[in-house]
């Protein structure tokens, strides 16, 4: 039966009524009956996923250095810690302003700390397989600093929250990060970002046109998210659930594609794994629960994965 567009959109229009939408991502762009609409499937996350190896070590699966949080805000870097953390990166650092050194040390032992002034030795921070920016950051001078050195730097980012927010008032930063980097906009960051829209027909025409401009995949969150890829084409993940509509669910996102990245898939896949499991968390915490922490979503990463392999 074919599937439309519109049913994975909240609101309705005439372009995306007539929009087909392909079930799995194996056809082709280039194929002249593929659409660049496609519904992602179990059978296109077991082909990306990878096992953990025989005689793999730490090492093997990555070091990601999260960026994130304020005195405010603590909670959203810690989250972003956990996703990662539970997303299987073999190694995460977070770095933080140094009144959160305590809370990181109490809640999460496995993760290392880096004082905020070491991010300007900024040749340091290329031995890491995946940087992540923006949960919970705050929008000061400091913060602004550090994303015009990782711009310096010229490393693929996974960029949320606040670092969105300050990137959509530096067209110069916007347009200079390292291609391949990972966008993660709600609605209101995607808006603040692009320019205001009138339905979610044009936005989704916007992330198409920018991610392909910005060499950028680009992860626009909702009950469905759409993964824009570098080509354009938009990427539905299907799993996911109105019980995970609280805060903090969006910062274990982002360290979760951080933890993929930094285990070595490309931004593409990391953002497919991290959305589909994120939501397949969700909803398997679902049916016992009426409305999900994130940081319990974050617990239940490893048994989902683990599930799925099975
Ligand atoms: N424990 C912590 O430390 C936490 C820290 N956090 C961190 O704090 C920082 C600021 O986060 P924030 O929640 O204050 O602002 P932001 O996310 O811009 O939302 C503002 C308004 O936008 C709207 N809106 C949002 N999403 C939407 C959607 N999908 N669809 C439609 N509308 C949507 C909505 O407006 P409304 O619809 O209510 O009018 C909402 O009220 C950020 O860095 C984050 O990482 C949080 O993660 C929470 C846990
Ligand atoms: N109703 C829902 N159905 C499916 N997923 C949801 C729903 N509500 C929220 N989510 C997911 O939770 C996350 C929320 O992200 P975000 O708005 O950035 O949260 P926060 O800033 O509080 O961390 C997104 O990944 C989104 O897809």
């Amino acid at each position: 039966m074919a599937v439309f567009l519109n049913s994975f959109l909240p609101d309705s229009d005439a372009d995306s009524k007539l929009q087909l939408v392909d079930e799995g991502l194996d056809k082709l762009g280039t194929e002249a009956d593929s659409s660049p609409y496609k519904l992602i499937n179990q059978a296109d996350i077991a082909t990306i996923l990878k096992p953990r190896r025989a005689f793999s070590h730490k090492g093997t699966y990555g070091h990601a250095l999260l960026i994130a949080g304020d005195i405010k805000t603590m909670g959203a870097a810690l989250l972003c810690a956990s996703g990662c953390l539970y997303g299987g990166a073999g190694l995460t650092t977070l770095s933080v302003p140094e009144s959160g050194l305590t809370a990181l040390n109490s809640v999460l032992p496995e993760v290392m700390y880096l004082e905020r002034k070491q991010l300007v030795k900024i040749k340091s921070l290329k031995k890491y397989n995946a940087i992540a920016i923006g949960p919970g950051l705050g929008k000061h001078l400091e913060v602004i600093g550090i994303i015009e050195e990782l711009v310096t730097l010229k490393v693929p980012v996974v960029a949320d929250a606040d670092a969105l927010n300050i990137l959509s008032k530096r067209a110069d930063l916007l347009f200079h990060l390292a291609k391949n980097s990972i966008f993660t906009p709600h609605l209101k960051e995607f808006d603040t970002l692009f320019g205001k829209h009138k339905n979610w027909w044009e936005r989704l025409q916007t992330a198409r046109t920018m991610a392909k401009k910005l060499g950028a995949v680009i992860v626009l969150k909702n009950q469905f998210t759409f993964i824009v890829d570098q080509e354009g084409d938009v990427l539905i993940n299907p799993t996911g659930n109105p019980a995970m509509a609280q805060g903090g669910m969006g910062d274990v996102l982002t360290g979760l594609i951080a933890a993929y990245v930094a285990q070595g898939y490309s931004a593409k896949a990391a953002a497919l794994l991290g959305c589909y499991f994120h939501g397949k968390a969700g909803d398997e915490l679902a049916v016992d629960h009426h409305n999900i922490t994130a940081s319990s979503l974050a617990a239940q990463l490893p048994l989902s994965v683990k599930r799925f392999l099975r």
